[in-house]
This record gives structure tokens, sequence and C-alpha cells, in this order.
């Protein structure tokens, strides 16, 4: 597994080496020691599976307690996948980075806690599959408007289709009115 830094280095981007034959592939998604060597992470306890379909945005979302760090990737399909700097302390507060993973690239990204977290379905469907580092805990549940202009996510949308979002995330807090964290 390859761990590369991105524009805000708390995130990485992991491209796992991917060993291919005549019955079809096989990589490791996950090693326990190279990934707390990596991050310094708290151990995973909650696994989750969603299915999106094409023009679906979730997000961008994080939780105030029982703070969750996010091992994602996608196993069917292509997302565009974004992780907010909420922590109000750090060099990169404010900051987004985005990146299309998908199940044909296999990437991750590690999104830390103190980080919002979304992203928005660019094929029929996805698969999207994560690790966390807590538990959910629908009462700290933050959900910050996608479309912030104070963040201005540069999101790859499709122009005959506004992005469809559930209730909570049309209801999301601007970018000022969240709470941020203090790591
Ligand atoms: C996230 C989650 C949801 N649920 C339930 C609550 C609700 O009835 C249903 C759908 O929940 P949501 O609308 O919050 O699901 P969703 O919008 O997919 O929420 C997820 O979005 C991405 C971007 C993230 O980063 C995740 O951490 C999570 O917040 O599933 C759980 O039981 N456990 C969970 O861990």
């Amino acid at each position: 597994m390859n761990y590369v830094k991105t524009a805000i280095p708390d995130v990485l981007l992991l491209e796992p080496t991917v060993f291919g034959d005549e019955r079809g592939f096989f990589m490791e998604t996950f090693r326990a020691d190279e990934f707390a060597k990596q991050t310094g992470a708290r151990a995973f306890i909650q696994d989750n599976h969603s299915r999106s379909s094409r023009g679906i945005l979730r997000g961008l979302h994080y939780q105030t307690q029982q703070t969750q760090g996010k091992l994602v990737r996608v196993v069917q399909g292509e997302v565009f996948d974004v992780a907010v700097d909420m922590r109000q302390n750090s060099p990169t507060f404010g900051k987004w980075v985005g990146y299309l993973l998908s199940a044909e690239n296999k990437r991750q990204l590690w999104v830390p806690e103190g980080f919002a977290h979304g992203f928005y379905v660019t094929s029929e469907t996805a698969e999207f599959v994560y690790k966390c580092t807590d538990y959910y805990a629908p009462e700290y549940d933050v959900s910050v408007k996608w479309d912030d202009p104070e963040i201005g996510i540069e999101w790859p949308l499709f122009e005959e289709q506004a992005p469809q979002l559930s209730e909570k995330d049309l209801n999301g807090k601007s970018f000022q009115e969240a709470p941020k964290f203090l790591l």
C-alpha cells in the first residue's frame, strides 16, 4: 500500500498494490500495523456500506463527539470524495481536498478526526464502504452545506441535474455556524 500525502497533510490517499492474474486480482485493503504507523489513528470499531445513484451527494458530515476518523473506498462505481478541515487551530483550517475514488482505481481516502466528509456519485450507481474509529452517534452528527461558498468545493457536477440530497443535508449548517474542533 502506498500512502500519499495530500494538500492537507493529515489526509492521505492510499493506493493499494494490486496483484492481477488470470483469475482476476488480489489486494490487501487494510493492515492494522502499517495503518497505525502511517496515521497514528485509533483502532477502527465500525464498518459501513452504502449504495447511491448517480447525482446523489451525501455530506458534509462529522460528529462533534465520538468523532470519527474514516477510511473510505468504493467497491462499485465512482464518487468524488471530499474532506474539509474543521480544526480551528490547523494551518489548513477550512481547506478541502477531493479525489475520484472508484472500484477501478481502488484508491482509499483517510479522513481523520476533525474533518467533515462527503461524496458525490459520478457513476450510474456507487457502493461506498468505510471503516470508522468511533461509533455512529446521531445526537452529535452535524451536516455542513455542501456548497458553502466559504469552503468553495469544486464538485464535478452534472450540468443537467442538480445534486440530490437528504432532508438533513438540504438543511445543513453554513461553515461559519458549524461547530469547530480544537484538536
Ligand atoms: C451513518 C449511519 C447511519 N445510520 C442510519 C441512520 C439513518 O436512518 C440511515 C441513513 O443515515 P444518513 O442519512 O446519516 O446516512 P449518510 O448520509 O450516508 O451518512 C454518511 O455520510 C457520509 C458522507 C459520511 O461521512 C458518514 O460518516 C455518514 O455520515 O442510516 C446508522 O444506523 N448508522 C450509521 O453509522
